[in-house]
């Protein structure tokens, strides 16, 4: 995946939803994550299964991200999933609870034994407190590990916190897969906004996840597809403001420091101004 693949929306939905399946093909969405875990239930899960290998293989969803969710380490579907996946070669393989580094290699050592393509990367879900704890190592773990995803659902339950406005029993668990997603070099998603209907509050925890740092949002419904596209996008204002700076910065050829706007601009502002650039590129070229 190069540096800026848009990854602003990513849609959970079951694979054992056909119409959902479908409808996909046409919603504005950065990426799809084909699930086969929660959502799916267990008699329907060998169905899902073949649902969602068939849809990565259909071709019709045009330049969206494609994943799947397998099941978990662990659960009897787990294996069958992973092989299934790997032979659909989507995008990426998304894996709940990767709970260390050992499970990510071998995660990738079953992805390849299955004969997943070079492009299909690995996405760990970070949603227990042990994965919390050992962030950086499990986003260290392997080149083939592109994207973390937080799993705020289960990650509340196994806190026995609670969903309040704001997050703040979850901030510091946010903030130190942040870190370490980070630190490794790799994309990390937001966890998903369960009250559907709720627009105001989901645009809120969007504009926080985006002045965290997130790169996008994983979301479970159409109406928020529109609200975390923007979010996730570099404003207006934003991307005058680093054209400005780069302007400014050439203009002073040589100094190390120069003034935009009243501001001091230095080395590290125009490195973040040509990324803001770059990642606006990136999102108008998909229009
Ligand atoms: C949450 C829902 C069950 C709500 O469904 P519903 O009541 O049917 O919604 P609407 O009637 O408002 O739907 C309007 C139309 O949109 C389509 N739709 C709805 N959701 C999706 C979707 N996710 N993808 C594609 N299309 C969708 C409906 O079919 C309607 O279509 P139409 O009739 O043509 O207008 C439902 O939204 C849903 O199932 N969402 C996904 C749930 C899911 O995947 N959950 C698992 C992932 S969340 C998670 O586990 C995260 C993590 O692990 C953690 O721990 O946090
Ligand atoms: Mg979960």
């Amino acid at each position: 995946m190069s540096e800026f693949t848009p990854l602003r929306s990513v849609l959970y939905m079951p694979s054992s939803n056909e119409k959902a399946l479908e409808k996909a093909k046409t919603l504005p969405i950065d990426g799809v994550i084909f699930d086969l875990e929660d959502a799916v239930a267990p008699d329907a899960k060998p169905s899902a299964r073949e649902s969602a290998a068939a849809a990565v293989a259909s071709g019709e969803y045009g330049r969206r991200t494609l994943t799947i969710r397998v099941n978990g380490i662990g659960t009897q579907w787990h294996d069958d999933d992973i092989r299934a996946a790997a032979q659909a070669g989507p995008n990426a393989v998304v894996v709940p609870k990767v709970n260390s580094a050992a499970e990510v290699g071998q995660l990738v050592d079953a992805l390849e034994k299955a004969g997943a393509p070079d492009h299909t990367t690995l996405w760990a879900m970070i949603e227990t407190p042990v994965a919390i704890l050992d962030a950086l190592a499990i986003a260290r773990a392997s080149q083939r590990l592109s994207v973390l995803v937080m799993g705020t659902n289960d990650l509340v339950k196994e806190l026995y916190a609670e969903h309040v406005p704001g997050r703040a029993p979850i901030l510091p668990s946010l903030h130190t897969a942040l870190l370490a997603a980070r630190a490794a070099g790799i994309a990390i998603l937001d966890g998903v906004y369960n009250d559907v209907k709720n627009i105001d509050g989901f645009l809120a925890e969007c504009e926080q996840g985006r002045q965290m740092g997130f790169d996008g949002k994983t979301l479970i419904h159409p109406g928020q597809i529109e609200g975390a596209n923007a979010a996730f996008a570099p404003s207006e204002q934003a991307v005058a403001d680093a054209r400005g700076i780069l302007e400014a910065w050439e203009a002073g050829a040589g100094s190390g420091v120069v003034t935009y706007n009243g501001r001091m601009v230095e080395n590290l502002h125009v490195e973040s101004a040509t990324r803001t650039l770059r990642i606006h590129e990136a999102i108008t070229a998909l229009q």
